[in-house]
């Protein structure tokens, strides 16, 4: 095992050229410092670093191996928390979801010709489990077990069935992938960090008849709750996700939270709100000035492809999402996405777009 980490390491310190933020952070004295501790999941800074020293261009490069990494690896978590969501202390305030019968948003895109969907997500990880690293077969097997339980009481709107991914076939799985519901395993980043193993067991999904209220089973983190639907209502979206997000509260599961931290995700770049909301949405002409990138991060917001992360544009169309997940509420992290949207609109429309 001290052999792994310190070759894991020695790859790390001989790529110059590397800018992730593990890199940046990993010196070698917090290395001496941190390579023989364990965590009470039994994960080690190997399990944390693995990713990010196979993949020297990672941006993180790091993963916590289970919920108790961020206190055993926290001179290094920390460290790169504070610099990935731009805060010099980690005082994360208690969840707000604001006033939800009262939001002052709605449609972002009345004229239905810009935004093709809306997204909001949160991760969610149960705290007596480890993440993919220390997790075995039987334990993703017995959360997803607990996970179903607590799903199969959902009503109303969002009452739905599971779907594991074991059984279920290629077509299926690929239709739901190109419709943006379901994830695959072709991320190299979690591929490293041990996100798939014994892929495809204990994982799943469940949706509601309309697919608008959909959880992620043991995908990156234990689960992810995502409302989604087409066009540009963030507020119908948005209330459903805190809808389902209080009924799953009360529904038996703890999710594991960390004074300071907010919510625990496996990548520490989703932890605190752990909330990603995001717009498919036609740009064309914003995308292609040479300034997008200044743009984007002046409205503390970023642009993917609309595949997922790590994922090129198709035909103009970019997903939109706030950055910021940590040392803000939800609704603020809400209401930060929502106004860095409007501007991206407004500029597509001085650039002579969004017809
Ligand atoms: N606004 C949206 N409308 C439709 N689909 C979306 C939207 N935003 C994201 N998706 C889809 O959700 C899937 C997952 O995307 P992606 O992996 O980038 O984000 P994520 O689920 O928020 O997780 P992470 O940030 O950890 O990667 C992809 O299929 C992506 O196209």
């Amino acid at each position: 095992m001290a052999d792994e980490v310190d070759s894991l390491y020695q790859r790390l310190r001989d790529a110059t050229e590397s800018k992730s933020l593990l890199r940046k952070y990993l010196t070698p004295n917090l290395y001496t410092q941190l390579k023989g501790l364990t965590t009470k999941f039994g994960g080690t800074l190997a399990d944390c670093i693995r990713s990010g020293s196979e993949n020297t261009d990672s941006g993180v490069g790091v993963y916590a191996s289970d919920p108790d990494a961020y206190t055993t690896f926290a001179p290094l978590l920390d460290a790169v928390i504070k610099d990935y969501h731009k805060v010099s202390e980690l005082n994360h305030p208690n969840p707000d979801f604001g006033d939800v019968e009262h939001l002052d948003f709605g449609d972002l895109d009345p004229s239905g010709k810009m935004i093709v969907s809306t997204r909001v997500r949160v991760g969610r990880s149960h705290g007596n489990y480890g993440f993919p690293p220390v997790l075995s077969k039987e334990d993703r097997v017995e959360m997803e077990r607990t996970t179903v339980e607590a799903l199969q009481k959902l009503d109303g709107e969002l009452k739905g069935t599971y779907h594991p991914l074991t059984g279920m076939s290629k077509e299926t799985q690929q239709q739901l992938t190109e419709n943006h519901f379901l994830f695959n395993d072709s991320d190299r980043f979690l591929r490293a960090a041990g996100g798939y193993r014994d892929w495809p067991t204990g994982r799943g999904i469940f949706f509601n008849d309309n697919k608008t209220f959909l959880v992620w089973v043991n995908e990156e983190d234990h689960l992810r709750f995502i409302s989604m639907q087409q066009g540009g209502n963030l507020k119908e979206v948005y209330v459903r996700l805190v809808k389902a997000i209080r009924a799953l509260e009360n529904s038996g599961l703890s999710f594991a939270k960390r004074e300071g931290l907010g919510y625990l995700t496996f990548c520490p770049s989703n932890l605190g709100t752990t909330l990603r909301a995001s717009v498919h949405i036609k740009i064309p002409k914003l995308a292609a000035t040479p300034d997008f990138k200044a743009f984007c991060d002046k409205y503390n917001i970023q642009a993917r492809g609309i595949h997922g992360e790590h994922t090129e544009s198709v035909g103009g169309v970019y997903d939109i999402s706030n950055k910021r997940r940590l040392g803000l509420t939800e609704i603020e992290a809400i209401q930060e996405m929502r106004r860095g949207v409007e501007a991206v609109i407004a500029e597509e429309k001085k650039l002579g777009g969004g017809n």
